[in-house]
């Protein structure tokens, strides 16, 4: 760091420089969006002004002339964005513009791939925000003065996005931000009327301040008049339906800047009474890259107070399994002065969550309604997070297992079937719903479980989502139907059980004694046609599906002993039954119990074991069995 007065030199933050680099590279065809960056954070700053000035006193009346322009000069090069908003002070440049002090920058540096492509989408979705400035410009340069210090505090920063910037005092009288771009010279096409209005249009029509684009290089456009205004600044939602084209819908969402892409559906709705209070809610089109893991995610959901842009607040608004909604909640109840904590213990909050949370499912409903491409993107998308509801919001439990869609032995789909097609496809005596939990849908569809069921014609679900077994555990009816597993307890599939004879019974019993400690039990059993034996979870003990995935999580699980049911009429098994030699017999029931584990998608403890038994089952197998010609000449050499 070299300093002289009070300018300094100071190198980024690795990690800005580092992503400096990424975004120049990847989103070069994707430039536009530098623009509706640099606008959200002018608005975002405009809107931070209003909100503060509603408390304290030494900024009131600074928010009465709020809005934003957009400056451009192709003789010069450059473009600046000029807001009025709350500014920055010294500190908070540093803090902003030269550290990654955001977790979620970090996270978006966590999952960038080498693949660029998808590094520009990611890029998009994320809204990396400001340093998006350099994908377009050689050199930006930011005046600011946070609106409560005196003049004499403004600061410059400056930078080419190679390592180091500067910054310095200055004096600024006016309060906010401008922000000024050198262009490089292949994106000086940019300087145009018809271009930026067509880019502020498209991305940022629906910010809430008027937006201007002022010509420089033409004397007295830098005045501005009526025409130079480009956005439609009003408040969507507050607007009437019958007012709205899909468009204006479509570019609202737009400019709420989380996605770039349309979205599927949205539900629009004014809500008058004792309480007044609109809603605008949207079902995206793509998952963010974050979804599964960012579960404190607080964007998404806007909440305003008479058209004012209070804070975001889907925390408040949304149960966690709904966080991929999007839209702008706006109440006229409320006090504008709300914060967080007011805000968690209101009433009123209370009830326009629920009617958010029913929308929403209305939403979701409709869509699940007219099926095809539409709604299976979105289950893809966003099911596993649908999911979490069931587990989370007992009310409104049956409503979202309604909407579950699940792979099954009698589809080929992924996620085609719900849970009434299979009531509906059900034979008249069932009153199960049987379900498989498995890795994935390869292990699931062969596994030995399925054989009884297979072989009676019952459907079964096959659940490999990661949350699917936390689904189950909490979801053991539906529609007065009991879910069950097909690997749990007894199976009894509306048969009369045969008591098994008594040589299966002794055969288990022998097994038993050889694996010991490794299984809970062995019993003969009716589940299998084709193999000879399965591991069975105990009725009401934790699956291994389970257990695996808890371990992984890192979690302590304590060690429960899975049963294995052998399938009597197995020709191995009806061989090991008549197996005498005691340590040969010792060999195979590990291998038969092994197997069995491995066809689960399980872990054995010791898999060099496994593999020293098969291979000398091989030699066993593989090697000459003697000729007759041999044992001629064996029994006349022995003459
Ligand atoms: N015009 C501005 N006025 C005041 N502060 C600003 C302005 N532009 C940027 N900032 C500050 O710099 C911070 C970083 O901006 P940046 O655009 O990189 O991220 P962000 O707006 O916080 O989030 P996002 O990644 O969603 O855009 C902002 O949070 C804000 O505090």
């Amino acid at each position: 760091m070299s300093q002289t007065s009070n300018t300094e030199t100071r190198a980024f933050d690795t990690e800005v420089h580092q992503l400096l680099k990424l975004m120049i590279n990847a989103l070069y065809s994707n430039r536009e969006i530098f623009l509706r960056e640099l606008i959200s954070n002018a608005s975002d700053a405009s809107d931070k002004l209003r909100f503060e000035a509603l408390t304290k006193e030494a900024l009131k009346g600074l928010d009465q002339d709020l809005g934003i322009d957009v400056h451009f000069d192709a003789e010069k090069h450059q473009l600046r964005v000029v807001d009025r908003g709350i500014g920055m002070s010294r500190d908070e440049v540093i803090e902003n513009l030269g550290t990654i002090a955001r977790s979620g920058t970090r996270r978006f540096l966590d999952s960038l791939s080498g693949d660029q492509k998808k590094d520009a989408r990611l890029i998009g979705q994320f809204g990396v925000g400001f340093y998006a400035a350099f994908i377009v410009a050689s050199e930006v340069q930011v005046e600011t003065r946070r609106a409560d210090l005196p003049p004499g505090e403004g600061v410059r920063w400056i930078s080419s996005g190679e390592g180091e910037y500067r910054i310095e005092s200055i004096d600024r009288p006016e309060q906010g931000t401008v922000v000024t771009l050198s262009l490089r010279e292949e994106h000086r096409d940019l300087l145009d009327r018809w271009v930026l209005e067509r880019i502020i249009r498209h991305y940022s029509n629906h910010v809430a301040f008027p937006i201007r684009l002022l010509d420089e290089s033409r004397p007295g456009d830098s005045e501005g008049d009526g025409s130079s205004l480009v956005n439609d600044s009003q408040a969507i939602w507050a607007r009437s339906k019958a007012e709205l084209e899909d468009e204006d819908y479509k570019s609202f969402y737009r400019s709420l800047g989380m996605d770039a892409s349309d979205p599927v559906s949205w539900a629009h709705h004014h809500v008058e009474g004792t309480q007044s209070y609109s809603l605008l809610l949207y079902l995206p089109g793509q998952a963010p890259f974050d979804l599964l893991t960012n579960r404190d995610e607080r964007e998404g959901l806007k909440l305003c107070i008479q058209r004012v842009f209070i804070m975001d607040a889907a925390e408040q608004l949304l149960p966690r399994y709904l966080r991929f909604m999007r839209g702008v909640v706006d109440s006229a109840d409320l006090p504008l002065n709300v914060s967080r904590e007011l805000l968690q213990d209101s009433p009123l909050l209370k009830k326009i969550r629920a009617t958010v949370v029913k929308r929403s499912l209305d939403l979701i409903e409709k869509l699940a309604e007219a099926g095809g491409e539409p709604w299976e993107r979105f289950w893809s998308a966003f099911g596993s997070v649908l999911k979490e509801g069931v587990i989370e919001d007992h009310e409104q439990r049956e409503r979202i297992a309604r909407l579950l869609r699940f792979a099954s032995t009698r589809s080929d789909g992924e996620h085609s079937v719900g849970l009434d097609d299979y009531i509906e496809r059900m034979g008249k005596d069932q009153d199960t719903i049987w379900y498989l939990t498995a890795d994935s849908l390869r292990v699931a569809r062969s596994s030995p479980h399925l054989e009884a069921f297979r072989a009676r014609d019952i459907e079964v679900l096959l659940l490999t989502d990661r949350i699917d077994e936390w689904l189950v555990a909490h979801l053991d009816e539906y529609q007065g139907k009991t879910l069950k597993s097909v690997a749990r307890g007894k199976l009894e599939l509306g048969e009369e059980a045969d008591a098994p004879d008594a040589s299966a019974t002794a055969l288990a019993g022998r097994i038993k004694q050889v694996l010991g400690d490794r299984v809970g039990n062995v019993i003969p059993g009716r589940r299998l046609t084709e193999s000879p034996a399965c591991i069975v979870s105990d009725e009401h003990g934790m699956s291994l599906q389970m257990q695996k995935l808890l371990r992984q999580a890192g979690q302590e699980v304590p060690e429960t002993k899975p049963e294995l049911e052998i399938n009597p009429t197995h020709a191995v098994v009806e061989l090991m039954a008549a197996e005498q030699d005691e340590e040969r017999f010792g060999e195979l029931a590990q291998l038969l119990f092994d197997q069995a584990l491995l066809a689960e998608g399980g872990e054995l403890s010791d898999p060099a074991a496994y593999v020293r038994r098969v291979n000398a089952l091989l030699v066993s197998a593989l090697a000459p069995t003697p000729t007759e010609g041999d044992k001629d000449a064996s029994a006349s050499a022995g003459a």
